[in-house]
Parts: structure tokens; C-alpha cells; sequence
């Protein structure tokens, strides 16, 4: 079989986003994994030059919870297929008076609050720690704010995402206490989903769409699914403009090749050549196969 092409975008879509429509010579293909399937066949279509490689994170129909979502096949399947780049679309609460719904927030941090996931790749017989200091890809998202900026979408650069295991909202007083640590916007998708594509070495970017305010706030109605949603589908439009702008952004970015997400892995296994085991290293071909091959 031969290798995929490089250089795909990929696009995760969250609740509300269930297909990219306005692509050409679109299949949807089903991918599998070392690590599973993911949460649905990947949906491959092209935007003048650019392949585009799309997955609903819960899958078509909103079938898979937060908290069943495999991040892990997701992640491995658009790094298979070949995608550098990935844009992680997600509804979220918002944690800020001055953030309201519709406004489209660029994530640049994260407090990970989740504790029912697989959270990373690598395990027993091949060890890794990637640092999450700066958790998201600046060029990616540099790129993001710009065609925001174009559209006219109110929108904040930077924010920090509070992942939370849901699947229920939040309480009051854990809203409240989550403003009281300065996060931004709340959602239940992003972790660990970004600390795996940092693993995969994949440049990654959250656009979080705030649809509500959580419950804290005393002047709205606490969050519902009919509120998000009706706030996802006015959206809509401004999200898939937001894709066809940064793919026509990305094609002509030479600096894209040279970016450090995609050296994630240089010093970040443990694990001792020697005390490596087989079977993890055959699994993890398609994640790190770049540094395990030059460490012999
Ligand atoms: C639809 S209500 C809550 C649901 O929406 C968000 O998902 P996503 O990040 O995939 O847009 C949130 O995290 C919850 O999973
Ligand atoms: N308030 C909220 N809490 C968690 N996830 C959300 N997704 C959208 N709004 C949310």
C-alpha cells in the first residue's frame, strides 16, 4: 500500500458540525487504527488544491458522549491519512461576561479536568512526556485570528479551556470556581484531544464557539442543549467560512514545515532502546515511527 500523500488539513468538527459541505471529489472512507476506530469514517475532500480531511468528533447523528469518544483513533486516523495541520471546531460555555454566544474564541490554554479518558498514546514498554507548556500551535493559530479577523467574527485571542468530564454541565459552584481560576470557556472535548495531537506531532488549533454562559451567570438561563445548539446553527456559515479562508492561508505557508509541533517527540521518549518493547513499537509506527526509526 502506498503511503498518504502529506500536508492534508485536518478539521475536527464538534456538536452542530457534522459535514463540511462546498468541497469537491469528497468520499467518505473508513479508517482504523492501532488504537480503534474512530468516531466515524473520515469524510476526504479537497478545496482548490488543498486536501481537507473532516471527522465529526461525536460522529454523524451526535452518537458518541464526551467521555466515549476514542481522541486516541481519532487523532491516529488524520495522522495516517496524512494531515499536518488540524482545527478542532467545539461549542463551549462561556465563562466571561464579556465573551458571550457568538463569539468565536482562539484557545491557547487548557486545564484538564477530565479523569475518564486514555490520555495518551504511549504506555508501559515505551514511555514519552511531551511538554504541554504551550499547548496549541502559535503559526496555526496566528493563522486562525487573521481570517477571523477578516470575517469580521467577534472573537478573542487567546483563552483557557476548562475540560471537564460531563457528561452533565457543570454545577453552580464549580462554574463559579472555574471563573475564580481565570479560565475562559468550559467544554468536555478538547482534553485530552490536544495533548494527543501534541504527541502525534500534529500543529493544533481549538476555535471554541461560546453558545451560553455556563449557569453562573445571574442575568441568563443556565445552559441547555436546545440554547447551544440554536446558537451552533447561526454559526454555522462563519465556522465553514473560517475553514475555506485558513486552508487558502495554510497552502501558502512556507514556514509550516519547520514548525516545532512537528518535532514534538525529539526529546520526549524515556524508555531505553534496549528496554523497548516490540509490540509498542510496532503500535506506535504511525505516531512516532519518525523518531523511533533515528533511534534505531
Ligand atoms: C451539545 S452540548 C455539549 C457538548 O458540546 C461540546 O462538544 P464539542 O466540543 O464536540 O463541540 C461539549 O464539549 C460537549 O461535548
Ligand atoms: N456550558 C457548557 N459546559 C460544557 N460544555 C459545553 N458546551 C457548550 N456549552 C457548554
Amino acid at each position: 500500500m502506498s503511503a498518504p500523500p502529506t500536508g492534508r488539513i485536518g478539521i475536527i468538527g464538534g456538536s452542530g458540525l457534522y459535514d463540511l459541505p462546498g468541497l469537491t471529489d469528497t468520499r467518505w472512507v473508513a479508517v482504523d487504527t492501532p488504537w480503534g476506530a474512530p468516531s466515524d469514517e473520515l469524510f476526504f475532500g479537497r478545496l482548490g488544491e488543498v486536501e481537507l480531511v473532516f471527522l465529526p468528533r461525536h460522529g454523524r447523528g451526535h452518537r458518541v458522549p464526551p467521555s466515549e469518544v476514542n481522541y486516541r483513533a481519532n487523532i491516529a486516523a488524520l495522522k495516517q491519512m496524512g494531515c499536518t495541520d488540524v482545527l478542532s471546531l467545539s461549542a463551549v460555555g462561556g465563562l466571561r461576561a464579556d465573551l458571550p454566544p457568538g463569539t468565536f474564541v482562539v484557545v491557547d490554554q487548557f486545564i484538564d479536568r477530565t479523569f475518564a479518558r486514555e490520555k495518551s498514546f504511549f504506555g508501559t514498554g515505551l514511555v514519552a512526556h511531551v511538554s504541554m507548556a504551550k499547548p496549541v500551535c502559535h503559526r496555526l493559530g496566528r493563522h486562525v485570528l487573521a481570517q477571523l479577523a477578516a470575517q469580521e467574527v467577534p472573537h478573542a485571542d487567546g483563552g483557557t479551556y476548562l475540560a471537564m468530564e460531563g457528561p452533565q454541565f457543570s454545577t453552580l459552584a464549580e462554574s463559579q470556581m472555574y471563573r475564580s481560576w481565570n479560565c475562559d470557556v468550559i467544554g468536555m472535548t478538547n482534553m485530552p484531544e490536544a495533548k494527543l495531537a501534541r504527541e502525534a506531532e500534529l500543529c493544533y488549533a481549538s476555535v471554541a464557539m461560546v453558545t451560553d454562559f455556563d449557569c453562573w451567570h445571574p442575568g441568563h438561563d443556565s445552559v441547555t442543549v436546545d440554547a447551544i445548539i440554536g446558537v451552533l446553527l447561526g454559526n454555522a456559515a462563519q465556522a465553514r467560512q473560517l475553514v475555506s479562508g485558513l486552508v487558502a492561508q495554510l497552502h501558502a505557508d512556507t514556514q509550516a514545515p519547520a514548525c516545532g509541533c512537528r518535532s514534538a517527540l525529539d526529546h520526549a521518549l524515556i524508555t531505553a532502546p534496549s528496554a523497548r518493547s516490540p509490540e509498542m513499537i510496532h503500535r506506535l509506527q504511525g505516531i512516532a515511527g519518525r523518531v523511533l526509526q533515528a533511534q534505531g
